[in-house]
């Protein structure tokens, strides 16, 4: 049976580091600061939001939520994101995804002022990665959150190592990738077009599954020892708890999965709370390069 990579009290050890540190700096006169935005009703997103929200206010931060109706239009938002911009009480900007169809959401991400963009989706923080300028880049949090899982298990140095990342998205499967090559890993990222993707999947020593769709990546996919990392959210019915009940399921078939590799993480409680935890640190290091300090080391 595989280690469990517990993301819920990993993220409790960065958030009450983020608190420590947030103290510190609130001391010298900055209080970090994160506004989050949300247009429309989706409630999946609205529970993420007020997660958020909740997070930045226990680890001391001024925290501003803007939720914005369904009809905003995209010129309303860009003017409201301009002030978020400018407004020197706010270190990071978070803008929810998705946003409603008449919005185009690269507009919006482009329009966040790169040194305020804790998501790390704007094109400047992308090249940054990119190109290994990780002392000035915003790392978009769900990858981030993953390393630091990984971390625990396979250390920072990933030499000799192979990773393959199923998923190709800007949100997570790209940058996850570059985060691994950053670390010495020999990276491959698999999406659907990809031919023989088990057999892929087991060549690896570490398995990211970023792909959204419930339980695909089985047991016999996995390298015995593999070190398995989980990013899928699913929520699927579960009648057996009740009629209409759903549950939440990653994109590896755990239990099968977990009979096999050296460690994995759980959905909930693995990834998920990780992707808030980065969330503050990166609000953190932004009000720390506002104010002229040196950002912690996490
Ligand atoms: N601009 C932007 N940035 C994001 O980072 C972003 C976004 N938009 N849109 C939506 C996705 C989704 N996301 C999650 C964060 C935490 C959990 C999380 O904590 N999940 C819990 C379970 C929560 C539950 O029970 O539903 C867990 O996995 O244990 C899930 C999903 C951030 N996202």
């Amino acid at each position: 049976m595989a280690d469990l990579i517990d993301g819920k009290a990993l993220a409790a050890e960065v958030t009450g580091k983020v608190s420590q540190h947030a103290a510190d700096l609130i001391a010298s006169g900055t209080t970090p600061g994160l506004a989050v935005v949300i247009v429309g009703e989706d409630p999946a997103s609205q529970v993420y939001v007020a997660s958020k929200s909740k997070r930045a206010k226990e680890c001391g931060f001024h925290s501003v939520q803007h939720t914005l109706a369904e009809e905003t239009s995209e010129d309303e938002l860009v003017a409201l994101v301009e002030a978020l911009n400018a407004d020197p009480a706010i270190h990071g900007i978070l803008v929810q995804l998705p946003l409603p169809g008449h919005i185009d959401s690269g507009t919006i991400i482009q329009t966040i002022a790169p040194e305020k963009d804790v998501d790390g989706f704007h094109f400047i923080n992308v090249g940054k990665l990119g190109t290994g300028e990780l002392d000035t880049a915003f790392v978009p949090c769900t990858p981030a959150g993953a390393m630091l899982m990984l971390e625990r298990v396979r250390g920072r140095d990933l030499s000799g190592l192979n990773a393959v990342v199923v998923g190709r998205s800007n949100i997570v499967g790209k940058p996850m990738a570059n985060l691994l090559l950053a670390a010495n890993a020999t990276v491959t990222i698999a999406h659907s077009r990809t031919a023989d993707l088990p057999a892929l999947a087991r060549t690896a020593d570490i398995l990211v599954a970023a792909v959204g769709r419930p339980e695909m990546i089985k047991g016999d996919w996995v390298k015995p020892g593999a070190t398995v990392i989980d990013v899928g959210i699913n929520r699927v019915p579960a009648p057996e708890r009740g009629e209409g009940k759903s549950r939440l399921v990653g994109d590896v078939a755990f239990d099968e999965a977990a009979a096999i590799a050296g460690a994995i993480t759980p959905v909930p409680g693995g990834v998920g709370p990780m992707t808030i935890a980065m969330l503050m640190a990166n609000t953190l290091v932004s009000a720390c390069r506002a104010a002229g300090r040196q950002p912690p080391a996490l």
